[in-house]
């Protein structure tokens, strides 16, 4: 079997700039990856099958198969090959979902981008980049940038990417008071779509200076998904009390991160607030360097 992580995305700052003709909003976004995240198997078989698995398959167990964005992977992918005149064998895929669904920090997203980095590897199949960006981004506009994986600037609807280098880690805290909410939706609430652009990131080689920075940044999305889930407010909160340095919603929410000074400190944050908030998903991590 060949596994590939699929780790959490985490947007530190979203700007929303504009409003494409299509609806799809312009962004301008730093996002980071973390180490937490769910985990794709895949292995060659007689024929095709997903398993769902882990302990948070169950918020998509009611969903088709078919709509997941891992079988969407596998699909489309094929579907590029043989567009080439290549044939791909049938494949078995697991998805070990540990990221709580529809929240903000892009599980589906990182699930369809691993799926289609294993797949290219099980099936020796290489498109070119230009190929496989288009078919991520057919999949959904977070898609491309879990695909690089790195900390980035996301511009366009997500998929110009730019890497940053950030000389350090990140520990933080993810906390999810388990309310679901719908990306569309949240776009759609916000009062405004002309905000002023991403400051240009600075200190990425000192993290005192970077926090700093951050603090000059937003994330516009956070008004709107504040008013549609009050319990967010909450969660903000909560990390404040938890000693967060910095903390601030992800994406379209509802999950929120606190930014700790280190592993250890992160880490007992984390215990203190699962046992504070026993409903809410808590987890200890750090960031992908
Ligand atoms: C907000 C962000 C920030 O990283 O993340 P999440 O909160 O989903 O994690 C993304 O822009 C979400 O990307 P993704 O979840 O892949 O979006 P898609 O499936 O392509 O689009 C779902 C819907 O969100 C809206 N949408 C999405 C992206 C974008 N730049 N503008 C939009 O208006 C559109 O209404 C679209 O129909
Ligand atoms: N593998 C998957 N993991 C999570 N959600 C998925 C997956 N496949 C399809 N979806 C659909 O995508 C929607 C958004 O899920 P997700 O990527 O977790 O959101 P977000 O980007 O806000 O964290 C879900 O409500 C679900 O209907």
């Amino acid at each position: 079997m060949l596994r590939i992580d699929a780790p959490a995305k985490i947007n530190l700052a979203l700007h929303v700039t504009g409003r494409r003709a299509d609806g799809y909003h312009l962004i301008e976004s730093l996002v980071v990856f973390a180490r937490l995240g769910d985990l794709v198997s895949v292995q060659a078989a007689d024929r095709d099958s997903f398993e769902l698995r882990g302990p948070e398959a169950a918020a998509l167990s009611n969903e088709a198969s078919s709509s997941n964005l891992v079988v969407r992977a596998r699909d489309g992918l094929r579907e590029a090959a043989r567009q080439s005149g290549v044939d791909l064998q049938p494949v078995k895929i697991v998805l070990d979902k540990r990221l709580p669904v529809a929240s903000g920090i892009g599980g589906g997203s990182a699930d369809a981008a691993a799926t289609l980095k294993a797949l290219c590897q099980l099936w020796d199949f290489h498109p070119g980049p230009d190929i496989l960006s288009k078919l991520a981004l057919e999949l959904g506009a977070d898609v491309p940038m879990c695909l690089d994986g790195q900390a980035l600037v996301a511009r366009g609807i997500g998929e110009k990417l730019s890497p940053v280098h950030l000389g350090f880690g990140l520990d933080l805290v993810i906390v999810n008071p388990r309310v679901g909410v719908s990306t569309p939706a949240v776009f759609s609430a916000l009062e405004k779509r002309d905000n002023a652009p991403l400051p240009a990131p600075d200190g990425v080689d000192d993290k005192e200076r970077f926090l700093e920075w951050l603090g000059t940044a937003r994330n516009d999305l956070q008004p709107p998904a504040e008013r549609m889930v009050p319990a967010i407010a909450n969660c903000l909160s909560a990390l404040e009390l938890a000693g967060a340095r910095f903390y601030r919603m992800s994406g379209s929410g509802a999950s929120c991160f606190g930014l700790f000074d280190s592993a250890e400190a992160a880490r007992q944050a984390a215990t203190r607030l699962q046992q504070d908030h026993p409903g809410w998903f808590v987890a200890a991590t750090e960031t992908v360097r």
